[in-house]
């Protein structure tokens, strides 16, 4: 069986690719096959319109969600907004509610697109590699079900797993796997920097002025030097004090998954906040087997992407209550 055809995220998936294509040509050529409507720059248009035609809608129905609870009788100034209806408000806030109507909607569209090229894929790599890594080593897969039944216990199932940040942070070990698998196939592999002024690096090299430089984040988790001997193993322990049991703060110089700097990852406790929410909600209902032979690969791209996918077969962990 297939997945449903979801139109815009397909033409999410041709607008990520246009960011790898307009790297590997010359400026004119993809500008000028975009003013023509040709090629890869033609498909791109025409997702373009298909996506923000469903933000708009997603937009419109919050507009209206959001004057219906200020018309309220009952609105008892209950702020408790979803990340979409907060960013209207805000956005209005800022921008006083005549200029919202002639330059907020496309802020709000354009803000939702970057939070969807920075949070959507990057996770859902994470998790691919995240699955395969955890059940191709199964003592770390008992370790995770056995720290999830000491931190919710049985009834954790029925409560939709976490029910507070508390119980999120006792799971060190799963965070441990989370940073380990990030070490190993960081979701953004690779960052293309470039100087502004010519300067010289930590090391001694010299950098000239306008020069790109690839950090590559893939290299920076496999490095001897950095990790110990051990660095090909994938090994969640390494995230863990022996002393206090809790997660080691490692900077971020030298984890770079998330980069470091001004820069850096601002999503990254809610991408913790969601790898460890999903990955113990599947974990402890279903044993993920890869299937036997199954190319796993990296796919060289701007995200970690598997080659041909993760294979799986997904068992029921409590046959008995289905
Ligand atoms: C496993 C998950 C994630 C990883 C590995 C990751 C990694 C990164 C990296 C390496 C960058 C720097 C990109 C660059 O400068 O070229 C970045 C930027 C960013 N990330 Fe994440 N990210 C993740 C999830 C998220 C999530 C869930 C959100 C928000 C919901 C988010 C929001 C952002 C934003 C807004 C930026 C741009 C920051 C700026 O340019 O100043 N990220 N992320």
């Amino acid at each position: 069986t297939s997945f449903p055809r979801v139109p815009c995220a397909e033409a999410f998936d041709v607008i990520e690719e246009a960011i790898v294509y307009r790297h590997c040509v010359p400026p004119w050529v993809w500008k000028l096959q975009r003013w023509l409507h040709v090629g890869w720059e033609g498909k791109t248009v025409k997702a373009e319109e298909c996506l923000n035609a469903f933000l708009e809608e997603r937009i419109r129905v919050k507009m209206v969600e959001k004057q219906a609870k200020e018309s309220s009788l009952n609105d008892d100034g209950d702020d408790n907004y979803d990340l979409l209806m907060k960013l209207i408000v805000e956005t209005e806030r800022l921008m006083g509610a005549a200029c919202y109507s002639s330059k907020g909607e496309k802020f709000v569209r354009e803000t939702v697109v970057s939070l969807m090229v920075a949070g959507r894929d990057t996770i859902a790599v994470a998790l691919s590699w995240f699955f395969w890594l955890v059940t191709t080593n199964p003592g770390v897969e008992e370790k995770i079900l056995e720290e999830l039944l000491c931190t919710i216990g049985e009834s954790g199932e029925e409560q939709g797993i976490f029910s507070s940040i508390e119980e999120l942070n006792k799971m060190v070990y799963l965070h441990g796997a989370i940073s380990e698998t990030l070490r190993l196939y960081p979701s953004v592999p690779n960052e293309p920097k470039q100087s502004m002024e010519a300067d010289v690096l930590p090391s001694g090299h010299a950098v000239g002025k306008n020069t790109r430089i690839l950090v590559s984040i893939y290299s920076m988790g496999r490095m001897e030097e950095v990790w110990g001997k051990d660095w090909m193993e994938f090994k969640p322990e390494r995230w863990i004090s022996e002393r206090t049991k809790c997660t080691i703060h490692v900077p971020s110089y030298k984890f770079a998954a998330f980069l470091a700097g001004p820069r850096s990852c601002p999503g990254r406790k809610i991408a913790f906040m969601q790898l460890k929410n999903i990955a113990s909600c599947v974990l402890r209902r279903y044993k993920i087997v890869v299937v036997d032979d199954h190319p796993v690969l990296p796919l060289p791209s701007i995200m970690m992407f598997m080659k041909y996918g993760l294979k799986v077969r997904v068992l029921s962990r409590k046959p008995e209550n289905k």
